[in-house]
């Protein structure tokens, strides 16, 4: 081994939960390397969240269109299916090499590969030994296995985010974020059939059921055939066209289609690291991190959707990776995770949006609560853009004032919920925030009224 495959830290992993652990550690003085098997950004900026909502954004244009038909906007719309992926590209296609400049400015030597553990402070990339001091693992998720026939014949949520042409028969399995948000850009990109195969009884299920019941309106409005208790048994292909079967309560059914995308969850993207060569222990949630994101090898920490920790989302694999920075650069556990309520958003057209407690969670803890819920399609918000399925409800603790949870559908959910998410963490009240003076008319605004 050389003294150039020598650092102080290498990070694995290259996305929210890595970058900017490797990045404070060399602005730190830092001798560090980052290695990522695919380019440099992760699942958010490149195959995720930032380009995904550049598709929503153009099929905002048909949403709109379709809104207000009949209110004095005359226009039609289409979808250009490789224009709008063009668009998309000028974002991700940048990325990665900005991302490398920006590791070259601060010193990180940036690597790529596969990395795998060979001992507890060594590892293998391109067939060379590499030894740091620490290292910190940030490697993600991947598609779980269905372990179903014809699996392999799964488009995966990478794949669709760069389809060069838009199919017309598309079936999603699964009926979570993944199939909700893309089944939405993809109907209202002109698929005349799309189907989505949900082996629960309702979809998105960590989602307040009143207000999933207003966004399956919306789908079904949309043309969009959502199936419930609809479990996924195989896949075959015949030609260019695929057959997805189904059991449902009754009896066995096949649906037809020119793309089948896998959206039945994702799990840690860690087999391949030979983590028990390093002693690091894990489990099927990830790895074993303490609340100062130790793995159960001292010198190595983990963070963002590899470790088994808080939910699988950007921010919350930026937080975590922040906390482990900071203890590795204390050389102690100065800092544990400490999560506030953390918003979560469907990108849907409509959107729906959540904070802290479910209704039923609330009930479960005891806890005494009004729940205000309220559809709100006779709002001036809602009217002004024909919105139609549009909802609150929030749940207020009856001796404190405090905001226990809210739930949200209609257009500027996603903005709307961070307010609350501001309000909660400053802890205020139902009464204060009915007290603040928001600027009218606008999303914001209609805040007071759900309290
Ligand atoms: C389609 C989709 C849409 C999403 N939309 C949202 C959203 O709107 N909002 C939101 O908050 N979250 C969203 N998420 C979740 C969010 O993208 C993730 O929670 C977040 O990106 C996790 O960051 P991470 O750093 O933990 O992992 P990643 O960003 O996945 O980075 C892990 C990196 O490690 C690399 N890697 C893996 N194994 C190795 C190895 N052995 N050697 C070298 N490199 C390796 C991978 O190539 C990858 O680049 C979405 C996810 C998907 C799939
Ligand atoms: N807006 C966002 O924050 C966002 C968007 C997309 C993805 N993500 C992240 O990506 C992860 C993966 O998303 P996802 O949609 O794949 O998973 P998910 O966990 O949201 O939903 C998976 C769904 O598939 C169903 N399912 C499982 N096996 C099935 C089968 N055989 N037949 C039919 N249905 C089946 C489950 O009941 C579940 O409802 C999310 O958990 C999240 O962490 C986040």
């Amino acid at each position: 081994m050389t003294d150039d495959n020598i650092y102080d830290l290498i990070v694995i992993g290259a996305g929210t939960g890595g970058n900017g652990v490797a990045r404070m550690a060399a602005v730190a003085g830092w001798n560090v390397a980052i290695i990522d098997s695919l380019p440099y950004g992760g699942t958010c900026a490149l195959r995720g969240c930032d380009p995904k909502k550049m598709l929503i954004g153009v099929t905002e244009g048909i949403d709109c269109i379709r809104n207000m038909k009949d209110k004095g906007l005359e226009a039609e719309g289409t979808i250009n299916w490789p224009e709008m992926m063009a668009f998309k590209r000028t974002f991700t296609d940048v990325m990665p090499s900005r991302i490398e400049a920006s590791f070259d400015q601060v010193g990180i030597k940036a690597l790529h590969g596969r990395a795998c553990f060979t001992g507890p402070n060594t590892l293998e990339l391109n067939g060379e030994i590499l030894r740091a001091k620490y290292f910190h693992i940030a490697t993600g998720a991947r598609p779980m296995t269905l372990n179903i026939p014809g699996e392999e014949l799964l488009t995966s949520s990478t794949e669709f985010l760069d389809l060069p042409e838009r199919p017309d028969r598309v079936a999603f399995v699964g009926g979570g974020f993944i199939a909700m948000e893309f089944s939405h850009i993809i109907k209202r990109a002109g698929a005349s059939e799309v189907a989505i195969l949900e082996m629960a009884k309702r979809p998105l299920g960590s989602f307040d059921p009143d207000l999933v019941a207003l966004l399956v309106e919306a789908t079904v409005d949309l043309g969009i055939d959502l199936r419930v208790q609809a479990k996924v048994t195989g896949i075959e292909k015949h030609g260019k066209e695929f057959t997805v079967s189904f059991e449902t309560p009754s009896g066995p059914e096949i649906v037809a289609c020119d793309l089948v995308v896998h959206a039945t969850g994702r799990v840690p993207d860690i087999e391949s690291l030979n983590l028990s060569a390093a002693g690091v222990e894990f489990g099927p949630h990830g790895i074993k991190v303490s609340p100062s994101m130790r793995t159960t090898n001292s010198a190595i920490f983990a963070a963002g959707d590899c470790a088994d920790s808080g939910p699988n989302l950007t921010p919350v694999s930026a937080y975590e990776g922040r906390i482990a920075a900071k203890n590795l650069l204390a050389g102690k556990d100065e800092r544990v995770v400490a999560y506030p309520p953390i918003p979560s958003v469907v990108f849907t057209l409509p959107p729906v949006a959540s904070i802290g407690l479910s209704e039923a969670a609330a009930k479960e803890k005891g806890l005494k609560f009004d729940t205000n819920f309220k559809k709100t399609s006779d709002w001036y918000s809602s009217i002004r853009v024909g919105a139609k399925q549009t909802a609150y409800k929030v749940l207020v603790e009856q001796d404190t004032g405090a905001i226990l949870g809210a739930h949200l559908i209609g257009p500027a959910a996603e903005e709307q919920i961070n307010l609350f998410a501001m309000a909660i963490g400053a802890g205020l009240t139902a009464n204060q925030i009915k007290g603040i003076i928001f600027a009218y008319p606008s999303y914001a605004s209609d805040i007071g009224s759900m309290l």
